[in-house]
């Protein structure tokens, strides 16, 4: 039986420090030549790639002989600078060798929060993917600091996945897949080979931290195809070690663990607006308006909204609570929060007289707001 990645026609492969490093060793070239040979005969089957390479901070700290990843971000920015000039030489070359051209690409969890830089992004990527060009990624650590930092590069992958609207997403790593706990721990662990993207059994079982030179873990991996299953990616945990491992991937042979994407993908905004990382305000609503959104699928209005917070304008996403403070949607406000306070629980036929203007007649349209 062969599995959905057969028909994969546009893939992201990330490929964690541990592996690109050989466990912190330095920047291990004969793996990446061999990657690299994997991707090329991919993309002479005209499936696109897209690289998700960590590995900077790991070659960097290597390169600058330190043996303990630090823990001030200052140390861990000027190691990402250094090591990521190792990183892409090493892509480049080895592309090269095969008359492929690559693209360095370095983002932040701002680029991909707001919409015009999402969107170039988006066209960005898929320009060089248009060009034949196999675009790497990472995430551009020195510009970012620890509360905005998606740290791992799971999560980016994930995101870049939904932002190309790719088939899969494959993560490359030191473990043979995911395991029914953690095998460095626990010997008798047995490999999970396929199960559905956003079980919530399986963020149970892949709770431990990393290896000291990645740092996700397997925690950050299952989100990671979570969020991908968003945009209908189905994502593959596999070991990047395993002989010709994309190659067979993507013939549909079943390799390490396979999390199958259920859900049919979301329109490309409200996938954004699910992905939003860090909205810049939040809005709580009474029990009757989590019942007009999330059963009967309405827009949101301003009588149904208790309280706000956050310092937000017109046009940004927002966070949508229920009375008990748990998240429950996200959207694009129609107005801003300093407007929303004095809207709330106002029926609609007021916010003119109120506001001296009426932007929309609903706080959220149904068409800016995905329930999560
Ligand atoms: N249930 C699990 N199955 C497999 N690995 C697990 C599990 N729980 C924790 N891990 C750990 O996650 C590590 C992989 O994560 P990480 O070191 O961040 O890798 P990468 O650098 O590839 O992102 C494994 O080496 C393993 O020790
Ligand atoms: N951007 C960072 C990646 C951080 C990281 O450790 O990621 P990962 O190994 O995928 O868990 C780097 O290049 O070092």
């Amino acid at each position: 039986m062969t599995t959905p990645l057969a028909k994969a026609k546009r893939v992201v492969v990330k490929i964690g420090s541990s592996l690109l490093t050989a466990g912190g060793a330095g920047l291990d070239r004969a793996a990446i030549s061999d990657w690299v040979g994997q991707v090329a005969a991919l993309r002479a089957k005209k499936i696109e790639v897209i690289v998700v390479s960590s590995g900077a901070i790991a070659e960097g700290m290597q390169r600058l002989g330190w043996s303990k990843r630090p823990h001030a971000v200052n140390e861990l920015q000027a190691a990402a600078a250094v090591g990521q000039m190792g990183l892409v030489q090493v892509w480049e070359s080895c592309f090269s060798e095969r008359d492929l051209h690559t693209a360095q690409v370095l983002l932040t969890n701002a680029d991909l929060a707001d919409r015009n830089r999402y969107l170039n992004a988006r066209t960005t990527l898929r320009t060089l993917l248009g060009l034949g060009v196999i675009p790497v990624i990472n995430e551009n650590d020195t510009v970012v600091v620890d509360e905005i930092r998606f740290g791992d590069n799971d999560t980016l992958a994930a995101l870049v996945a939904n932002l190309i609207e790719a088939d899969a997403l494959v993560i490359l790593t030191d473990q043979a897949g995911l395991f029914s706990a953690d095998p460095r721990k626990d010997p008798k662990a047995t490999l999970v080979s396929h199960a559905i993207a956003g079980e919530a059994k399986l963020e149970a079982i892949a709770g431990g931290a990393g290896s000291h030179v990645g740092s996700g873990g397997m925690i950050t991996k299952v989100l990671a195809a979570k969020r991908a299953a968003r945009s209908g990616a189905h994502t593959a945990i596999v070991s990047g070690r395993e002989a010709d491992v994309l190659s067979r991937l993507f013939s549909g042979e079943s390799i390490g663990t396979l999390l199958e994407a259920q859900t049919a993908p979301l329109a490309a905004r409200k996938q954004w607006l699910a992905d939003h990382l860090q909205p810049a305000g939040r809005i709580t609503l009474d029990a009757g308006a989590v019942k007009a959104l999330v059963t009967d699928r309405k827009s949101l209005l301003a009588v149904g909204a208790t309280a706000v917070t956050g310092d937000f304008g017109r046009g940004e996403v927002v966070s949508v609570l229920g009375p008990d403070g748990r998240e429950i949607a996200r959207g694009l406000a129609n107005y801003g929060a300093s407007d929303v306070l004095r809207i709330l629980r106002k029926p609609t036929t007021e916010i003119e007289a109120i506001l001296g203007y009426l932007a929309e007649p609903e706080l959220i349209h149904r068409d800016n707001l995905v329930v999560l």
